[in-house]
Formats: C-alpha cells, sequence, structure tokens
C-alpha cells in the first residue's frame, strides 16, 4: 500500500440517504440556486414508475416557493452513447434549463454528467472534449462547474452519483471513453432505496457485481490507500450479505439501502485507487463491442480474471476472503486463501443468477479475435498492460463453446 508517494481522495458530494429522500430534491436545488430543474432518466425508468415518483415532487411544493421542473428528457440510451449527450445537452440549451436533476442507473448518471460538461464548455458534440479517448482534468486546470447537479441512483452499480468519473460510449468507433474531473460527480446525492425496489432481480444481481468489481478492483490495486481501502473492504462486506437478498426480495428496502451506500463506496475507492482494473478494461472492451451491459460483463469476467492474474490479488487475499465472510483460518497459504475466495464469488454468483460465462451471446471466434485489441486499448489500461496471449486466454474462458483443444 502507497505511504510515502502522494495521493489524493475526496468526496466532494453531499449525500442524503434513506426511504423518501427524494422529497428533499427541490429545496436542494433551491440551496444550490436552479429555478429551472431539467430531470434526466430513461424510458425504462419511465416505465417503472420510477420518473413519475420523482416528478410529483415538484408539484407538491407551493407556487413560486422552489425551482420549477421545467422539463423531462427520456431519450437516453444505454452505455451514455454520445449522441444521447448531445441531444440532452441541446434540449437542456433549448429549454433554458439551469439544474439537472439525473434519475437512473449508470447510463442516465454519465449521461448527465457529460450533458453538465458539454453546457459549461459550450460544447455540441462531447466527443470533441475526448479526443484520444481518455481526458484526465486535476487542479488547477479543473474548476467548478456552476450548475447545479443532483444524481438520484436508481441502480446500486455504478456509483457514479459521486464519482469523478463519465464514461461515454463513442459508437462511431464502438469505444468506451472517459472524462475524469472532479466536478463531474453530483453536488448532491440521494440515495432513496424506495426507488430501487421494482429493479428487475437479473439487474440487480448483475449491478450488484459491477460495485463488487469496483470494491475488489480498488482493494488490489498497487495505488490503494487507507482511506480508499476503508472504503472498499466496507463495500465489500455489506454486498456480500445483502446482494442475495436483495436478488430475491427486491422490496427489502434495508437491504437496498444497504446496496445504494456500497456502491457508492466501491466507486470512491476505485475511482481514487484507480491503477490496475484489469477486470474493468475487459468489460469496457466487451460492453462497446458487443453491447454487454456493464454490470454483467464484469460479473462474469471477476471470477475468471482474479484466477488468471493471481499475482495482483495475492498479497491482500486474506483481507479480501474474511470481508467476504469465508473462513480461512485454517491456511497459511496464500493460494488456498485466493482459490477460496474466487470460489466464493462463483457462489455469489449462482445465489443470484448470474451466468458464469457469454453464451447467451453467440460470440464467434472472429469477434474474440477482435476483443484482443479492444481490451489492451481500453483507454483505462494504460497503467497495466496484459499481454496478448492473457487476454485471448481469458477471452476464450468466457465463450467455453468455441474453445479449442
Ligand atoms: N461513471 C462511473 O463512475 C461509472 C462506473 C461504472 C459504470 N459506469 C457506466 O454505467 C453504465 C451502466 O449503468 P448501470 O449498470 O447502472 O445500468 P443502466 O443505467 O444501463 O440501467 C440498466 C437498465 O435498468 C433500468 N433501470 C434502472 N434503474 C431501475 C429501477 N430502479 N427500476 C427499474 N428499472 C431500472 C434502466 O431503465 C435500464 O434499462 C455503463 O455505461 C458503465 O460504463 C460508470
Ligand atoms: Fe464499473
Amino acid at each position: 500500500m502507497q505511504t510515502r508517494t502522494m495521493s489524493e481522495f475526496m468526496l466532494r458530494t453531499a449525500i442524503y440517504s434513506g426511504s423518501n429522500t427524494r422529497a428533499l430534491v427541490p429545496s436542494l436545488f433551491k440551496g444550490l440556486g436552479a429555478k429551472r430543474v431539467l430531470l434526466l432518466s430513461d424510458r425504462g425508468l419511465e416505465q417503472a414508475g420510477v420518473v413519475e415518483k420523482v416528478a410529483q415532487i415538484f408539484s407538491l411544493i407551493p407556487q413560486g416557493s422552489g425551482p420549477e421542473l421545467a422539463g423531462i428528457y427520456l431519450d437516453i440510451a444505454q452505455d451514455a452513447e454520445s449522441k444521447s449527450v448531445n441531444d440532452a445537452a441541446r434540449y437542456a440549451r433549448e429549454i433554458g434549463a439551469d439544474g439537472l436533476l439525473a434519475v437512473g442507473g449508470g447510463s442516465v448518471l454519465d449521461t448527465v454528467k457529460g450533458v453538465k460538461y458539454a453546457l459549461h464548455h459550450g460544447l455540441a458534440d462531447i466527443k470533441e472534449a475526448i479526443p484520444g479517448g481518455f481526458v484526465m482534468e486535476q487542479f488547477p486546470k479543473a474548476n467548478h462547474i456552476p450548475i447545479p447537479h443532483i444524481a438520484i441512483p436508481t441502480t446500486a452499480g455504478t456509483g457514479s452519483e459521486v464519482s469523478p468519473i463519465a464514461v461515454i460510449f463513442n459508437e462511431e468507433i464502438q469505444m468506451k471513453t472517459n472524462i475524469i474531473n472532479p466536478f463531474l460527480s453530483a453536488d448532491m446525492a440521494v440515495l432513496d432505496p424506495d426507488l430501487t425496489v421494482g429493479l428487475p432481480p437479473a439487474i440487480t444481481a448483475f449491478t450488484g457485481f459491477d460495485a463488487l468489481t469496483h470494491a475488489i478492483e480498488a482493494f488490489a490495486s498497487p495505488t490503494a490507500t487507507a482511506l480508499t481501502d476503508a472504503h472498499a473492504l466496507h463495500a465489500i462486506r455489506l454486498i456480500e450479505k445483502n446482494l442475495p437478498e436483495v436478488v430475491a426480495n427486491g422490496s427489502n428496502v434495508d437491504a437496498r439501502m444497504e446496496m445504494l451506500q456500497a456502491s457508492l463506496m466501491g466507486i470512491t475507492a476505485f475511482s481514487f485507487a484507480l491503477n490496475a482494473i484489469p477486470v474493468h478494461n475487459f468489460a469496457h472492451a466487451y460492453g462497446a463491442l458487443f453491447r454487454i451491459p456493464h454490470g454483467l460483463a464484469n460479473a462474469v469476467f471477476l471470477p475468471i480474471v482474479m484466477e488468471s492474474i493471481p499475482d495482483l490479488y495475492l498479497p491482500k487475499a486474506r483481507e479480501l476472503a474474511e470481508a467476504l465472510r469465508v473462513d480461512v483460518s485454517s491456511t497459511d497459504d496464500q493460494q488456498t486463501v485466493l482459490a477460496k475466495t474466487v470460489e466464493k464469488i462463483r457462489l455469489l454468483q449462482q445465489k443470484t443468477g448470474l451466468p458464469q460465462d457469454f453464451a447467451q451471446y453467440n460470440l464467434t471466434e472472429e469477434d474474440l479475435a477482435r476483443a484482443i485489441p479492444a481490451v489492451s486499448s481500453d483507454p483505462a489500461a494504460v497503467n497495466f498492460p496484459m499481454p496478448k496471449e492473457l487476454i485471448e486466454a481469458v477471452g476464450q474462458r468466457v465463450v467455453p463453446s468455441i474453445v479449442k483443444n
């Protein structure tokens, strides 16, 4: 763990947690100085009734006493496509919105980060801001973006409400690109578990695995610190405790609440230990090429990558095992500890109904070949290059039907 080199850790978002905390949103926007709020979400959330539950809060406040809901924008595609960002930013300008309310999973939350960035910089096309696929803006280049921004996560997975990262899908080159800037995170995050009770079991399961992957990749990272470890370890504990329960019993609001908090802690650890994230490198590439949902891609790759790159996970395998409530008291051998940890992750996969491979996507040998350069050129893979043979071997394990003997 790094102790003597400089490290950064930040959580600049104010966080409100609890049932019905959505009711606070108008007064929070008032505090931030917004008068005309644009609510952004997607069609799935509209169908699930979540958009209505949030929108109606604005009709409950006496006229003239708070910000008005100036518009609702719902045409946001999976994975924060740049087109969604550009279209939504154009709509925000048209209606003169001065505050952004993101209600959704990572696709919506990241789209809104892109909208905020595009509005602030006067961009018609967000792709202009990310020419090489990866832009990191630190102080002093990064400075406050004065657009009131509140995020309500409706999946417990990405933690994007507090992360400084926007993952924007560039559909022209089929690549997930990144902008990192501390002011991309929302000013305020509202973790209202009531809004996640209708999340279908399969999406609950794989988004929960996204959060677990953030926490594990942060914990194993060579640049982890005590601050990132604290968030990572507790996220892992809460996910191990609650994920099977929320998949089996989606209306358990207490378990849903803990999953939202775990998701937020997982990404907080991940964002500030960002270094070696091989599971995410695979998930980004496969997600962009084959449109596999991000959480599902992480869920399938996590145990396979842990087995394939054991050196990354061995040094802290025991603490990881303990956080996952794996009994490793009878062994001193780190390899055995890691093997039991991976076994526990597979058990969690099974308990939550997740697949162990991508059989359902009918990937071909050509697809796997295409994925090799995509994994190694994932913009977030700069610090941890993986040999082609390793990428190939992992790829073959996720598509068992075409494994050559
Ligand atoms: N910025 C970050 O820090 C960060 C971190 C990890 C992932 N991501 C990105 O986030 C995206 C994935 O986000 P996601 O996994 O949250 O999925 P998502 O936002 O794509 O949502 C998946 C589906 O679930 C539906 N849904 C969401 N909440 C619901 C609810 N409460 N009830 C019913 N339906 C609901 C949506 O309509 C959608 O159809 C990817 O693009 C990924 O790259 C960003
Ligand atoms: Fe992720």
